[in-house]
């Protein structure tokens, strides 16, 4: 029969068997997916997830059947839960995965996508919804960084800085959440477009990382006795941009240190993302008019015609060590909710992937 490409594995990585040239017998593969069994009501529980299997059919012309290697745990899958996904769905995300069948001359065997196929280890896609990775990708670095800091992260650190902020140089730019997956590249990028840097994070740890990668000040927003005095101290004279990640109570505090025409990236609001209660904060249009501030939100999908153009100057930085990565790894599909409980506990240091 033909089963697509010639050289389709008989063996895979993740050992299951799938059919090949030498093997004539047809063993179905079996997906393992995790699907959301109940909608979170405050933070995550173990068991809002479940864990199913699905028998994949035989591949119809036009479709490959994709391996999961490297599969992305991110804030957004909490909020975007409700907005999207119903009960009994396979938790939504992205993956990079190896094309082990192929009925698509565009997706040959053994080539790498990055797909949205969520939380599953084999899928069999139509070539639709998935994209080839960065053409001539170097063996040593990791292609789990298509789901970081050269994937989605680091592109809304590229878009957010460049289109939403203007950063120019001597720009005083603060970071929240800045040890994470967007926050290191963004005080990295700003960095490279000769900013001064000021990020804060959750640990000493993350802190100590983030003096090494080159910020100019970082301090844990945990453990400061005052948040308006730390912001106070690593920059006297305020912030020209503010790339705000947590939102809350945090940001409260930092619009009244922005300097006069000061501007404020709106890319995320972990700090609230788990809220049962809405927070109620102060309100922003007294020092949005005096200090004449601009702030705006975005979303990086608004730059996907742009994607090729930002990998490339990423994959760039990073061939030239200007843009370090870091990557919290967990081993084991089965692990993928407490990747997803730890990262919105703040266990993860840089970009949180699970590994199959
Ligand atoms: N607009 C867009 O297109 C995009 C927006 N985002 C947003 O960017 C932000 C960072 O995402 P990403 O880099 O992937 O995640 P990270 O890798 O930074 O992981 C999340 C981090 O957020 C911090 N955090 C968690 N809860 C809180 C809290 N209550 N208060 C303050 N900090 C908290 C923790 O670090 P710490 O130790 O510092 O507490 C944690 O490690 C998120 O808000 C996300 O939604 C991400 C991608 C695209
Ligand atoms: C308190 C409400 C906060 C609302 C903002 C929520 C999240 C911000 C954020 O993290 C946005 C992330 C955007 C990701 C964009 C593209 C994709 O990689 C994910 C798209 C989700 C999907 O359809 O799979």
């Amino acid at each position: 029969r033909e089963c697509g490409q010639a050289g389709a594995d008989a063996e895979s990585p993740t050992g299951v068997r799938i059919w090949g040239e030498k093997d004539y017998t047809l063993k179905m593969v079996v997906a393992k997916l995790w699907t959301l069994r109940k909608h979170f009501e405050g933070f995550p529980k173990k068991d809002d997830f479940e864990l199913k299997e699905e028998e994949l059919p035989e591949l119809k012309d036009g479709e490959v059947l994709l391996e999961a290697v490297f599969l992305s745990v991110d804030p957004y899958m909490r909020p975007y839960s409700k907005k999207i996904m119903k009960e009994g769905d396979i938790m939504i995300g992205t993956q990079i995965a190896r094309v082990s069948a192929s009925n698509n001359s565009k997706f040959p065997v053994g080539c790498y996508v990055v797909s949205s196929s969520g939380w599953r280890t084999h899928t069999i896609s139509d070539g639709k919804k998935i994209e080839l990775m960065l053409a001539d990708w170097p063996e040593n670095i990791s292609r789990s960084l298509g789901l970081g800091t050269v994937g989605m992260p680091g592109c809304t650190a590229y878009f957010g800085l460049l289109e939403i902020l203007q950063i120019k140089p001597g720009d005083v730019l603060l970071v929240n959440a800045a040890a994470g997956a967007v926050g290191m590249s963004v005080g990295q990028i700003a960095k490279i477009k000769g900013c001064k840097v000021i990020g804060c994070a959750g640990t000493d740890e993350k802190v100590a990382l983030l003096k090494q990668m080159g910020f100019d000040e970082a301090f844990n927003y945990k453990t400061v006795k005052s948040l308006d005095s730390a912001l106070k101290q690593a920059s006297p004279d305020g912030y020209d941009c503010y790339f705000d990640n947590v939102g809350g109570e945090f940001s409260n505090v930092v619009i009244n240190q922005m300097k006069q025409y000061g501007r404020i990236a709106v890319c995320g609001a972990i700090s609230g993302y788990n809220d049962v209660e809405p927070q109620k904060g102060a309100y922003i249009q007294a020092p949005m008019i005096f200090k004449q501030l601009r702030m705006q939100g975005f979303v990086v999908s608004t730059w996907n015609n742009r994607r090729e153009e930002s990998e490339k100057a990423l994959m760039a930085w990073v061939k030239e060590g200007k843009l370090k990565s870091k990557e919290h790894i967990t081993t084991g599909f089965e692990k993928m909710p407490d990747a997803f409980m730890g990262m919105l506990k703040g266990e993860n240091i840089g970009k949180a992937v699970v590994k199959i």
